[in-house]
C-alpha cells in the first residue's frame, strides 16, 4: 500500500482565512461590521503562549479587531467575572475566548458559564454544547470544527463510514463526536478505559485521536486505508540525545505518524495538521458570531 496522503491542515487554513479576510471585508463594507475577538489570559502557560500568539497576528490580518486581556496569575475569580460581564456588554466585541487551563483557584466552569453564549466562540458553554446535541444552530468548538472540515475536504461522503474518535473531552472528543454523527457517520467514542482500544481503532474508517498522549495510536491499530485525524500536540525531547539533553524539544501528535503514514489512506502531520484549523476556525466563529448578533447572512465559504 502507498503512503498516506498527507492532509495538509496549513495550508486549508490559510485558505479558509483568507475567505475570512474576504468575508471581513465585505460585511465592514456593506453593512459597517467589523467582527471582534476578545482573548483574555490569564497568569502563563507555555501551551497557551503558543496558541495566543498566533491568533492576535492572525485576527488582526484577517481585518478583524482584536483585543487581548493578559491577567497575572494572582487574578481573582470576581475580578475575571468583572471582566467578561464587561466583555458580554462591549458592543464592539462578538467573540471572547477565555485561554484555558485557568489557574487552580479559579472555577473554570463558573467562568466559561458567564460569557454570553451568543459571544461563545470556544463553543464550550453549557448552552452552545446543548445546541450542537439537539442539532441547532450553535457556536461548535474550534478543533472540531477544523477537524470536520477538513474532513468534509479529504472524504466525499462521510455517511454510514465508521469513526472512531479516541478521548471523551468536552473540548474535542464529545462535540468532534456529536458533529460526525450529525455526518450521518456511525460513532464510536474510545478512551483511555476502553477495552481493547487498538481493535476498536483497527474498526475504524475515519479515527480522530484526542487523548493528548505522545504517539500512543500505533500503525497496527489503524485498518488499510483509513482517515487519521490527529489532534494532540504534545511536547517531548528531541530526538537526537544531546539536544535532548540541552532541553530540546520537538512536537509530536497522538498518533505515532511514521507508522501511520504506511497504512492510512490520508493523515494529518503534526505540526502542520488540526493545530492551525484550530485558530481558523476560531476566526470563523467570531465572524460567525457577528453576523448572527447583526442579523446579517453568512458570508459563503466559512462555514461547515
Ligand atoms: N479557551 C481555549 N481555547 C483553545 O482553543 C485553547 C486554549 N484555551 N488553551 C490552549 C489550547 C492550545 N491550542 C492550540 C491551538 C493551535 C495550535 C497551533 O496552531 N499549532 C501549530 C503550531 C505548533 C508549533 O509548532 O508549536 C501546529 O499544530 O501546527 C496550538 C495550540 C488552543 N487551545
Amino acid at each position: 500500500m502507498a503512503e498516506a496522503r498527507i492532509i495538509d491542515g496549513k495550508g486549508f487554513a490559510a485558505g479558509l482565512r483568507a475567505r475570512i479576510g474576504a468575508a471581513v471585508e465585505q460585511l465592514r463594507t456593506t453593512h459597517a461590521l467589523v467582527p471582534g475577538l476578545a482573548v483574555v489570559l490569564v497568569g502563563e502557560d507555555p501551551a497557551s503562549a503558543i496558541y495566543v500568539r498566533n491568533k492576535g497576528e492572525q485576527t488582526r490580518e484577517a481585518g478583524m479587531h482584536s483585543v487581548t486581556h493578559r491577567l497575572d496569575a494572582s487574578t481573582s475569580q470576581d475580578e475575571l467575572l468583572r471582566l467578561v460581564n464587561q466583555l458580554n456588554n462591549d458592543p464592539s466585541i462578538h467573540g471572547i475566548l477565555v485561554q484555558l487551563p485557568l489557574p487552580g483557584h479559579i472555577d473554570a466552569q463558573a467562568v466559561l458559564s458567564a460569557i454570553d453564549p451568543a459571544k461563545d466562540v470556544d463553543g464550550f458553554h453549557v448552552v452552545n454544547a446543548g445546541r450542537l446535541s439537539v442539532g441547532l444552530p450553535a457556536l461548535v468548538p474550534c478543533t472540531p470544527l477544523g477537524c470536520m472540515m477538513l474532513l468534509k475536504d479529504t472524504v466525499k461522503d462521510l455517511r454510514g463510514m465508521h469513526a472512531v474518535v479516541v478521548g471523551r473531552s468536552n473540548i474535542v472528543g464529545k462535540p468532534m463526536a456529536q458533529l460526525l454523527l450529525q455526518a450521518d457517520c456511525t460513532v464510536t467514542i474510545a478512551h483511555s478505559r476502553t477495552r481493547d482500544l487498538a481493535g476498536i481503532c483497527r474498526e475504524a474508517d475515519i479515527l480522530v485521536a484526542a487523548v493528548g498522549r505522545p504517539e500512543m495510536v500505533k500503525g497496527d491499530w489503524i485498518k488499510e486505508g483509513a482517515v487519521v485525524i490527529d489532534v494532540g500536540i504534545n511536547r517531548v525531547p528531541a530526538r537526537d540525545p544531546a539536544a535532548a539533553a540541552a532541553g530540546k524539544t520537538r512536537i509530536v501528535g497522538d498518533v505515532c505518524y511514521a507508522e501511520a503514514a504506511s497504512v492510512a489512506g490520508a493523515i494529518t502531520p503534526v505540526p502542520g495538521g488540526v493545530g492551525p484549523m484550530t485558530i481558523a476556525c476560531l476566526l470563523a466563529n467570531t465572524v460567525t458570531a457577528a453576523c448572527r448578533s447583526a442579523g446579517v447572512p453568512l458570508p459563503a465559504g466559512i462555514g461547515l
